[in-house]
Order: structure tokens, then C-alpha cells, then sequence
């Protein structure tokens, strides 16, 4: 098993996933739905009351299913806290579900026994509402993860209403119009500032439309028993539970780590030396970079500290078949990972060595740009059993493994799930998230913005940097989430000093 294991408190759902949890902990472990549903809200009202000024006046949108029980838990606690509330029922009052509806009794109750608390208005429709209402913020209790279409009705005039005006808003579990799953907007979805997702992260959050929509995402704890979320098979990924790399004391340097980094072919060097550099700042034994003989002059000047094995001839500018045998000598001299593909190009005879190399060597091996192209260019592709692989490809090269195109984030990450499993291997999927899929069917997704990334030379340092972890004995997932964290690290610093700062791949070696 190499999978990360994060705590519960990390763990990704979709809505059938919540919901099924959701029932198990009520049928099979006697915790009622009322509870479950007492706690979310009280959860969200905890938070929220260090957040808003106090005895403002909010406005709740309001369905007819638990999501709006969620925020009436929110308005009971906070009418007592002195807030004035106008609690606005979408499709009214008559059709509430159970508990909604004892909380909407609740609600009622605890106003007419206080009248020295905070203000209650009920308003029974959209159509009663007053557009020009004035409050200090909204709690959006419309729609949850029980959302099963297009969104319909008076809803569509609630969000529209709402992402016209500057209030900030506060969504129960999930933006109402957001898909839970897919994270796509549904016709229409309310624009928050903060969700409060209760028991479980939802998937949708962090997918397509979910990051703009969802504003900050806030995990509130429910009492689901931990075994009932065992169902799930993603996690967002998070320092808490990626440790450190272990504290090893090298007594000799090759113990340190060693990683063979394949690649540069002629105009192409500065990719090699990205990643080349990349793996030697984090201060493994050796970095080897395997080259062309022709292009080692280069390599001299530009990265003294790195050794070099020259393949081939004085002339060879990049790596032909006839190099296959040489290569493969060469990475075995000592125990490491291999890197192969920054700069290799894309030569006929490049690729056949780069597939020969792939279809023999039994070592452990990581893919990146070029390597993957090559990889792709075979009708059918396997690892050796023996070794393992990770592979990182951005979306286009993903497309390419996969031999279709890829529809949007939720197709990426079904799909990284489907293929890593199916050829046994690990795949960092670059985007917006990353999503890294191992084996065993698991899903890790980052949860910062990832976009800054997207220029060229950040792959190859990014993969340095998970070569360099790879060698030091770290599994391939537990690499790949180190030399994710370590990117994020780096960006929140350079951020920080100056927020409007655009980052250069060199910054992060
Ligand atoms: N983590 C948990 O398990 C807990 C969740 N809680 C909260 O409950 C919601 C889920 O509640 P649920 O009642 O299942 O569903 P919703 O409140 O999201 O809404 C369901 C009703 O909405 C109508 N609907 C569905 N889709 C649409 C649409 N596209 N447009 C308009 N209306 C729609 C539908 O009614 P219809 O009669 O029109 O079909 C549904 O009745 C979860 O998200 C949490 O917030 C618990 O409080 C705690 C445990
Ligand atoms: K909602």
C-alpha cells in the first residue's frame, strides 16, 4: 500500500457518498438525523459569529429540504445572539422536510418566548420578498447535495438577486446550483464568499466551476463513525498528514539519494537543467544527468555541481535507439530513480528509445513532457511488473494516454482514477486542482490556486522535485504530495511579500 492516509477530516465526497454516509449513521449507528443536522448548523454558527459584526441582519434563503434545516439552526442560534433575521422560504413553508420543519417550529418558538432577542421575519415566498431589502448578509439554506437538475424555479431568481448584490454570502454544504460531483455550475449558482461543508468535503468544491463559486470551504465535523466514510476515495491533500521527509543521516553520498535525470536534447537544454537543479536543491546525494555527448559542453558550464554521463557519440545532439543499451548501463550503475523526459524532444529515433527504454528497464521511473508524449505514441502500453512508475502529465498530455479528449475537471479526475489503477501507476494530473491518483484507486486534490503554474519550466522542476523525494526512499504518492507542498510553500511566501507577484519557475528551485 503506498497511498497517503489522511484523517477523516480530509476526506472528498460525492453527494450519493454523503448521503449514504448519511443514512448508514442514522440507520445502522442511532445518531438521528435531527442531531446530524443540530450539529452542522451549530458548527457553521460557531464560525460564523466571529466573522459577522455583531446583531446585523441576515437574510436566509431558505428551501424546503435539510439544507435549509442547516440554516435554521444557524438563525436560531444567532436570533439569539441579538442578529435580526429574515428567513425567505423559496417554495414556502408547506412542503418543508421533517426536520426543516421542526426547525422552522424552533425557530418560531424561541422568538415568541423572548421577545428581548434579535428580529424575526418570515417570508413565506420569493415573490414576497422585498428586493430592496436591507441586510448585512445572506445564509444560503436553498440547495444541497439533494440538487438533481438544472436549477429550477423562484431558486434561479434567489441567486440572481444575490450575485448582483455585494452581500457576503455564506452557503450551507454547498453553493446552491453547484453539482456536488462535477462541480459545474447548474444553469445558475449563488456566488459565496465561505461554505460550511458538513461531515465531508464536497467533491464539486474543488472542481470546474467549484473553487469561483465556493469562495473559502470551511469543514464542519459531524458525528459520522469514521468506518461509515471509509466509502470515500478522495482527499484533499494537506500538510497535516504528507510528513516530512524521513531524517535520514547519509554516511555516504549516494545514500543520500540518487536520481538519473534522462534528457535535453539540443535546444532543449534548459529544461533538463531545470529539473537537473531542481533535485539537487533539495539536497539529495546525486543528481546524474544522462545527456547526449554532444550537448555535455553545455551541461560543464552551466551546472558544475551535477554530474554528467555523456551518451553516445561527440555529435549525437539527442538520444537515437542505438543509445538504449549505454543509457540503461548507465542508470544502473547505483541504486536511484530515473527522471526522464524534460527536453528530450520528439525525433523518430528519440522515441524508439525512449519506448525501449521503458518496455526493459525494471527500474523505478518517473515521466514527465517528452517521456510521456513517447509513452503515448505506443498502441499499448504497460510497466515492467517490477518497477514503479509516476506519471505527470498536464491535461493535453493526459488526453494523449488516454487516446480521447477529456471534458472538464470531473471527467480528469475519474478518469487519473480509472487509469492509474488500471496500468498501476501513480499520475500527477496537472491543473486546477493537481490530482494525484495512485494504485489503489485514491484521489489527492490540491486545494490551492495551481493556476500560477501554468507556464513553461514549472514541470520540469516540479519534476526535480519529486525525483529528489522519490530517491530518498519516500513512496511514489508521498514524492509527488511533498514536492506538491513544497510549490505551495513557496508560492504562499513569494505571495505574501508581494501579492501581485508573477512567479518564475527559478523561484522555486
Ligand atoms: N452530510 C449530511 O449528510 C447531512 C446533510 N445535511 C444537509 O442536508 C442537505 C441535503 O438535504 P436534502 O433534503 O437531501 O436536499 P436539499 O436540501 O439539497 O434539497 C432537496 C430539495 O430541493 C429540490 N430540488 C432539487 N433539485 C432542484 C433544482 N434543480 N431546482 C429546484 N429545486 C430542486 C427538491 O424538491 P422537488 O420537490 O422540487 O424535487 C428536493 O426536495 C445537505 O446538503 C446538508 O446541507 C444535514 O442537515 C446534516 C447531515
Ligand atoms: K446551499
Amino acid at each position: 500500500m503506498s497511498s497517503l492516509i489522511a484523517p477523516h477530516s480530509f476526506y472528498i465526497s460525492t453527494s450519493q457518498e454523503s448521503q449514504d454516509i448519511d443514512a448508514r449513521t442514522i440507520q445502522e449507528f442511532g445518531i438521528e438525523s435531527f442531531t446530524l443536522m443540530e450539529v452542522a448548523g451549530y458548527s457553521a454558527f460557531r464560525d460564523l459569529i466571529q466573522r459577522l459584526q455583531p446583531k446585523s441582519h441576515g437574510l436566509f434563503f431558505c428551501g424546503k429540504g435539510n439544507n435549509a434545516g442547516d440554516a435554521l439552526v444557524v438563525a436560531r442560534y444567532l436570533l439569539q445572539h441579538g442578529f435580526d433575521i429574515t428567513a425567505v422560504f423559496i417554495s414556502g413553508t408547506d412542503d418543508l422536510s421533517e426536520d426543516t420543519r421542526k426547525n422552522f417550529q424552533l425557530l418560531k418558538r424561541i422568538k415568541e418566548a423572548n421577545s428581548s432577542i434579535g428580529s424575526l421575519t418570515i417570508i413565506s415566498s420569493w415573490n414576497e420578498f422585498d428586493l430592496h431589502t436591507e441586510a448585512d448578509f445572506v445564509i444560503d439554506g436553498m440547495l444541497g447535495t439533494g440538487l438533481d437538475s438544472e436549477v429550477r424555479g423562484d431558486y434561479n431568481k434567489a441567486i440572481t438577486w444575490s450575485n448582483k448584490e455585494e452581500l457576503p454570502v455564506y452557503a450551507m454544504d454547498i453553493p446552491t446550483g453547484l453539482h456536488g460531483d462535477t462541480g459545474k455550475v447548474m444553469g445558475n449558482a449563488i456566488s459565496a464568499d465561505l461554505t460550511y461543508s458538513f461531515g465531508t468535503l464536497k467533491q464539486g468544491l474543488y472542481l470546474n466551476d467549484g473553487p469561483g463559486k465556493a469562495g473559502e470551504v470551511i469543514y464542519c465535523e459531524l458525528p459520522f463513525p469514521n468506518h461509515l466514510k471509509d466509502i470515500c476515495s478522495a482527499y484533499l491533500l494537506d500538510d497535516q498528514y504528507v510528513l516530512a521527509e524521513p531524517d535520514r543521516s547519509p554516511r555516504h553520498k549516494y545514500e543520500a539519494g540518487v536520481l538519473y535525470v534522462v534528457a535535453g536534447s539540443e535546444g532543449l537544454t534548459g529544461a533538463a537543467m531545470l529539473a537537473a537543479q531542481s533535485a539537487w536543491a533539495e539536497g539529495i546525494g546525486a543528481v546524474i544527468l544522462v545527456c547526449p555527448h554532444g550537448n555535455l559542453p553545455i551541461y560543464e558550464k552551466a551546472l558544475p555541481q551535477i554530474i554528467k554521463k555523456p551518451i553516445g557519440e561527440r555529435d549525437d545532439y539527442f538520444f537515437k535507439e542505438e543509445h538504449t543499451e549505454e543509457v540503461i548501463a548507465t542508470i544502473s550503475e547505483k541504486k536511484g530513480k530515473v527522471l526522464i523526459g524534460p527536453g528530450l524532444g520528439r525525433n523518430d529515433s528519440t522515441i524508439g528509445f525512449v519506448q525501449q527504454l521503458l518496455e526493459t528497464n525494471e527500474g523505478d521511473m518517473l515521466l514527465d513532457a517528452d517521456g510521456l508524449w513517447c509513452l503515448a505514441q505506443l498502441k499499448e502500453w504497460n510497466k515492467p511488473k517490477a518497477s514503479t512508475w509516476i506519471l505527470t502529465p498536464h491535461p493535453g498530455e493526459l488526453s494523449n494516454l488516454l487516446g480521447r479528449s477529456i471534458e472538464d475537471d470531473h471527467d480528469r479526475l475519474e478518469s487519473v482514477k480509472t487509469l492509474s489503477t488500471e496500468k498501476n501507476v501513480n499520475i500527477l494530473s496537472k491543473g486546477y486542482p493537481v490530482i494525484l491518483g495512485t494504485p489503489e484507486a485514491k484521489a489527492y486534490l490540491t486545494s490551492y490556486d495551481t493556476r500560477k503554474f501554468s507556464r513553461a519550466g514549472f514541470g520540469d522542476v516540479l519534476a526535480g522535485k519529486i525525483g529528489a523525494f522519490w530517491s530518498r526512499d519516500n513512496s511514489a504518492a508521498k514524492s509527488s504530495a511533498l514536492a506538491l507542498l513544497k510549490g505551495k510553500h513557496i508560492l504562499e511566501n513569494l505571495l505574501k511579500a508581494d501579492s501581485s507577484r508573477i512567479v518564475e519557475p527559478k523561484d522555486f528551485i
